[in-house]
Parts: C-alpha cells; structure tokens; sequence
C-alpha cells in the first residue's frame, strides 16, 4: 500500500462504520451506490466506504461525509427479490479523502492510505493486557457478545486487529466508532477503547442502581394500587365484577337469615359496609372479607332438641361399653340432675384412665343419647392461649381459636364438646391456655366468651363440656377444682375378652362388611391377642389387632378358592399376626438377694419392675440408673437412710455404707419413670444386697416411705394389682392407707392374688425377707 492517492468510487454509509479487515454484509439501496459498485467490479473489485455524518441525506457532498473510511475489498454481490443488493466486503485499509467527485451515474474519490503512527511497542503488551481485562469484565456484564465471537477475540494476536474487533463489538455510538477509526496511533486508539469500555460498564453499572431505587421507592401502597387496578382490570374483562357483587349480596343474604345477636348482626353489617366500598383485591379486603365468612357460619342460635329418657341413655352407653358399671352410673345421675333442674350449672365431667379405656366413645354415646351434636377437640400440645381465643383480626392469617372452630363443626350451640386430653395442657411465654379454657368451662361466665378474632361475645353456657385425661396430676388446679372425675382404669384380661368377643370384633366385622358366620375368632385366640400382641391398659390396640385379623381373613376368602369361612384359632393366629411381640412379664426368680419386686403406674396401665441393687467395695456413694426421674432419685437417698437407720437390727455393720459404693438400677431404662411408690421396693433391695438376707421375689409391692419408715399411700392401685395379676404374682404388699381403693379391683383378680397391707417398713421386711441369708464375700 503505496503512500499515493487513489480513486475509488464511493459507496455512503449509514449508522454503520467497518473497521479493517472485518468481513461484514453491507446492504446497498440507492442508485448511485449500486453503480458504484459496478464500476469497482469493473476496476479491481475495490470500493471506498465512509459514514454519512447525517444518515438522512441522500446524495451526500465532501461536507456531508467523514474524513476517514475504508478501502473494502468486495467479496461477493448478492441481488436481493427487492431490487436492492447486499454486498460482503473485507476492510483492508484505512483512507483519508483528498478530493470527491459527483458524476451523475455516481461518486468518485480520491484518497489516500491513513497511516498508523510509528510509536514505541514496549508498551503495547501492558496495553494488550488492560484491554483485555476491561473487555472481558464488559462481556461479562453486558452478556451480549455472542461465545464464537468472544473466543476469537481473546484468541487474536495482531493488536491492531484486536482493537477493531473489539470496537466494533461495544455497543456505542457509530459516531464513536467512527471517532476510534480515526485515531492514528494504536495505544491513543486502545487508549480510547478502555475509555469507551469504562464509560459503558460504569453506565449499566448506574443504569442497575437507578432501577433498584426506582424499585424501592416503588412503595407497598403504590404497588398495590398498581395490582389492584390491574385485577380489576382482569376482573372486568373476564366478568367476575359481577361475581364479587353476588358474593356480597349473598354475604348480606346470610346475615339477614342467620339468628345473631343483635350486637352481632351490627357488627357484621359494619363490616360489610366496609367491604362493598374496599377495592375488592386489597389484603384488607380479604381480611374483612374473612371474618365475615367466619361470622355466618357459626350457628348463632341453632339449637338441637334435648332428649333426657334415661333409659334410653342407659341403653345406648350399655349397647356401647362393655363394663363401666360406675362410670356408666354416674353418668346417669348426672342426666338426671341435668332432667330435673337444667339451670343447676352442675360441674363438667372429667374421664381419668389411660389410653384407650373409652372415655371419647363414652362422650359420644352421651351426645348420641341426648340428641346432641358431638364435637372433639384435642388439647394435646395447645400451648399458646391464641390456639384456645384465637389471634387479633391484625395478624396475617388470623383465626379464631380452637373453641369457636370446633362449635362452627357442631353446627349447633348445645353440642356435647369433648375436650381431649386436658392434662397434656402446656404453657409457655405465649401466655397460659389454661385461663382462657377457664372461661370457656367456667358456667359464670361462659354465656359471653370472648374470642380475639370475633371481638363479639359467643354463648358457650348451653354447651355440655366433657374433658378427658390420663392423669389428673397434671391438670391444672383451676381447672380441675371445676371437674367431676370419674375415673375409668385399664380392663381386666377378662374384662378385654369380654369387650374384644362383644363389641370390638362384632363391631369390626360390621365395619368391614363381613357376614358373621364368614369369620369367626376362638376364645383363647382372643386372649393371645390380649396376651402377645397388645400390652396395653385399654382395648385400641386389641381392636386394631382384630381389625387386622379381619383383614387377613377376608383376604383369605377372596383368594383361596375353596375357603368359604375362617375359623381364628390360636394355631393360626400366628400366620394372620406374625410373630409374637410381646411375652407374658413374668417374675424371673423366685427368690434371690439384692432384688425386689415393685409396682409401677403409667399412663398407659401399670407394670412390674424389679428394682435391683448391687454393693461393691467404694467410699459410700450411691448410684442409680435406669432412666428414672428427681423425685425417684430423691425416694432412693430417703430408702438408703432408712436402711442405715435398721441396720443393726439386720446385722449390717457400719462399714458397709461407708466403705462400698451401692448401685441401684431399675430395669426397663426406655421407659421414663418417677413418682414416690417404690420407695419400700428400693429400701428393700438395697437391705438385701447388703445384709445377704433373700427376698422373696414372687411378692410384688408399691408404697412411698418416710424418713422414719411409714409406709405412705399411693395411687394407680387397680392398675398396679392388675399388672400383678398378669404377671402371676400371688401376693401384693400395699400401703395400709390404700385399703380402700381394693374396691376398684374386679373380684374375680381378687380372688386370685392375696393383698396385705403395711404400716411401715418393718411390716414390709418381715413380709418380704426370708430367714435365709447368702453367703457375702
Ligand atoms: N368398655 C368398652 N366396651 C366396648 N368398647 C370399648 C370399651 N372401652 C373402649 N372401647 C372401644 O375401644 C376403642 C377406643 O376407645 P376410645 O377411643 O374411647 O378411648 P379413649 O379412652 O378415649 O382413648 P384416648 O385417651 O387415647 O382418647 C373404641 O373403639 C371404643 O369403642
């Protein structure tokens, strides 16, 4: 490329400047320019290409164009159905125009090579290097530059080529393009490149800032003005403008028909009001829209008509349950009261016993037999008074408490409401649910309980409470002073047969659809159910167990061709229930030293444990184990100092507490246990263990003792003879204050077991010790 002007004929560009050696379409329309390329067709397929400084004008003079374009070499011509053409060209060198001709066919000029300044390279490879690292943090955040393009950039090596390509990829101005390709010198021209890429990061970089402020300024109200508008907008176009219409109107219609209180239906007007002039989207809206919701569906005045034939009652509970007879009787007197006087506010009945003795299926044979709705609501767990009042109308997903839900399920105002498991009340900072169930139980008061989210006062005097728990220890004393408790202990083995034989299996066979002559169930099957799948005081487990049993069997006579009927037996029972889970507990030994026989409670019926102690050298400490809890620990230290007090009686020398450390441990360490009750079952032990003196392990006690030994009462007694009873012991030993509760024994368990009663200590050891003593080394 020789330094001496040539002539070309010009093709005018416009909104796109080409750098050298780009391969880029260029589309060519007027007239002249389609001449032009003609001419440079005919010539050396050369043509100069420049920017029109103003794309609008159409046949531009030397004043119209830039001073720096390109000479191209012209790679290929292509006539497009329009008539226009689209060209590719390869830049090959920059050109300055000395002069320009317009002729009428079309523009010539001359022009001469506009050379790069000679200049130092040393620098070049920093520049090379910041160019680089400018672009690649622009193609970055600009996400615009295609891969392939982007790889072939950061591959290049020529610099000069570099920087055209890399200009021609940023999204600037043509006249800045233009502005680069005039540059003379590369590191100005790189120099400028940075600049420009700066400029445009720095820009999107603003550009994001400015919409995040936009963003938050935007603030709630705008923005749900702005979607509100547009749902209304929706709604309009899809019709549903009517829709929310009808829905007030029929809001308006339930009001108007429900039986509320005159302070109700204002209130409820109120808000309605409110809501016909709400846009109808709004989160308020939905609050209001909420509570009214709530307001008509509760059963404002809707009474069921009470029915108090007693012997109706009486057939139902005994078509029901099996047993029962107290329970059953007392529930009785109290319809009967209930049928003379039905303003005596009498107390609310409260069932005791373990899980699944039917304290809820008695609740609902009461509903059943005084006509009433029956609902249940479990306490379990309800820590936070909300849970029981409900929250305030302010807070997001606001609901009305656990009372006001369960009546809306009632459908009346006079339902039999079962408050399940009171005793697993909780209470924590949200404050104590205990309070607001107070008021809900309290006669006083009832006929106005307030709740949060009503704000309206609700009548809950016609309401018959019944609450249930496993224990009566933990309910809380208010609550408890208000309650009759009838208890209803765990069943007899018997007792579970009777039930299982009349009601659960004939109960469940109904319930499967199954005729009775298909399936039937031998007596000593049943009681291996009893026995060896079920360890349970109630019968939920028997019932599901024969449930299953059931199943199995109707399985049986689906699949097997020639089975017209099942006959459980015990041979059977196995293949229908797979293998045993549970054995009989049974005494291990029947005599031996360090070891005694103990009584538990549970919740879920009583228990035998063998308490065992062992005594080895050490320096007098005592340790317990066994997964027991304080007051447990506490009956250990209190039974140690009352052997300590005996111990010369037994011929245990001193020594002995001091100089051996003494291991207490009560078996069965997954189970949590504490209470006092084993206080003369510990004492015991530990006595043997160190005088050597045997005990008579087929004796089983349960009593709490004092520091001087007295022997003190306590409580589960049916539970506990029965746990004896089940596991074959034949003698029980018993506080001498508990006499009276024998009577909760069923008989035919009395007659089998022989009960004594202790007034201290020593009565228990004389019982219990056996004259023989081991040898100790
Ligand atoms: N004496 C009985 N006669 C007949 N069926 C009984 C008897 N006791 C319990 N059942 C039956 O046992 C099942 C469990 O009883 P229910 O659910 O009433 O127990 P629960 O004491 O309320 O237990 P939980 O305390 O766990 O709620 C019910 O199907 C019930 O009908």
């Amino acid at each position: 490329m020789a330094d001496k002007t040539e002539q070309f004929s010009l093709i005018p560009l416009r909104d796109i400047v080409i750098f050298p050696t780009m391969v880029t379409p260029v589309f060519v329309g007027r007239k002249k320019s389609i001449n032009a390329l003609d001419v440079a067709g005919d010539t050396d397929k050369k043509i100069f290409l420049v920017l029109q400084k103003d794309s609008g004008v159409n046949d531009p003079g030397i004043e119209d164009l830039y001073n720096v374009g390109l000479v191209a070499d012209i790679l290929q011509v292509l006539k497009l159905p329009d008539g226009s053409i689209k060209v590719l060209v390869e830049g090959a060198y920059r050109a300055e125009i000395k002069d320009l001709f317009v002729e009428e066919e079309c523009t010539y000029v001359n022009v001469k090579p506009f050379e790069d300044k000679n200049e130092d390279e040393t620098f070049y490879k920093y520049l090379r290097e910041s160019l680089m690292q400018h672009f690649k943090e622009f193609a970055q955040t600009e996400n615009k530059i295609p891969k392939e393009i982007y790889d072939s950039i950061v591959k290049m090596d020529d610099l000069n080529n570099l920087s055209y390509m890399i200009a021609s990829n940023l999204s600037i101005r043509v006249s800045e393009q233009q502005e680069i390709l005039e540059i003379a010198s590369l590191s100005e021209r790189i120099e400028k490149i940075i600049e420009f890429i700066e400029m445009e990061t720095e820009i999107k970089k603003i550009d994001k800032k400015i919409k995040q402020r936009v963003k938050s300024q935007m603030t709630k109200t705008q923005r749900e003005y702005y979607l509100n508008e547009q749902i209304k907008a929706i709604n309009k176009e899809l019709g549903r403008d009517e829709d929310i219409k009808a829905d007030i109107e029929e809001l308006q219609t339930a009001i108007n028909e429900k039986k509320m209180p005159k302070i109700v239906r204002e209130k409820a007007e109120k808000e309605l009001k409110k809501l016909r002039i709400m846009p109808p989207m709004s989160a308020e809206t939905t609050v209001v829209r909420n509570y009214l919701d709530w307001i008509v569906s509760l059963p404002w005045g809707e009474y069921t008509e009470d029915i108090l034939d007693l012997e109706k009652a009486e057939n139902i509970l005994n078509r029901d349950h099996y047993g029962l007879e107290k329970p059953k009787e007392r529930i009785l007197e109290f319809l009967a009261v209930k049928k003379f006087s039905e303003r005596i506010k009498g107390p609310i009945l409260c069932f005791v016993g373990p899980p699944g003795v039917g304290k809820t299926s008695l609740a609902k044979s009461i509903a059943e037999s005084m006509n009433r709705n029956f609902v249940r609501l479990s306490l379990g767990g309800v820590r936070d008074e909300a849970e029981i009042r409900g929250h305030r109308r302010t807070y997001i997903g606001s609901m009305p408490g656990k009372i006001i839900q369960s009546v809306r399920r009632a459908e009346s105002m006079n339902p039999v409401f079962l408050l399940d498991e009171i005793d697993k009340l909780g209470m924590d900072f949200r404050g104590d649910p205990s309070s607001a169930l107070l008021e809900a139980l309290d006669p006083e008061q009832n006929n106005s309980f307030s709740d949060h989210y009503l704000e309206v006062d609700f009548d809950l005097s016609k309401v018959f409470f019944i609450t249930t728990a496993n224990t009566v220890e933990s309910i809380p004393h208010a609550l408890l002073d208000r309650m009759e408790v009838i208890r209803i202990p765990g069943y007899t083995e018997r007792e579970k047969l009777n039930i299982a034989e009349k009601y659960l299996f004939p109960k469940q066979l109904s319930e499967h659809n199954i005729p009775a002559e298909k399936v039937d169930i031998a007596e000593n099957a049943i009681l291996d159910v009893i026995r060896y799948y079920t360890k349970e005081a109630g019968v939920r487990n028997l019932e599901r167990e024969l449930a299953s049993v059931i199943r199995k069997a109707a399985k049986k006579l689906v699949t097997e061709n020639n089975v017209t009927s099942v006959k459980v037996t015990r041979k059977n029972l196995e293949n229908l229930l797979g293998v045993k889970r549970f054995r009989l507990e049974h005494v291990e030994e029947s005599e031996d030293v360090g070891v005694a026989t103990g009584l538990a409670w549970t919740p879920y019926g009583g228990d035998i444990l063998q308490t065992e102690v062992a005594a080895y050298e050490g320096n007098g400490q005592l340790q317990i184990t066994g997964h027991i809890g304080d007051v447990m620990q506490e009956s250990a230290r209190t039974a140690l100092s009352v052997v300590k007090s005996r111990a010369r009686r037994f011929q245990v020398p001193a020594y002995k507490f001091k100089d051996f450390d003494i291991h207490l441990h009560v078996p069965e360490g997954a189970v949590p246990k504490d209470g006092p009750s084993a206080g003369i079952t510990m004492a015991t032990a530990i006595l043997s263990a160190l005088s050597g003196i045997y005990v008579d392990c087929n004796i089983a006690m349960s009593g709490e003792i004092n520091l001087r030994g007295k022997v003190l009462p306590v409580g589960g007694i049916k539970e506990k003879v029965l746990a004896a009873h089940r596991a074959g012991v034949k003698k029980v030993i018993l506080p001498e204050d508990n006499r009276k509760d024998l009577t909760e024994v069923p008989s035919d368990v009395k007659k089998q077991i022989s009960v004594v009663f202790a007034k201290t200590i020593d009565d228990v050891f004389d019982i219990v010790l056996k004259t023989k003593t081991k040898e100790m080394g």
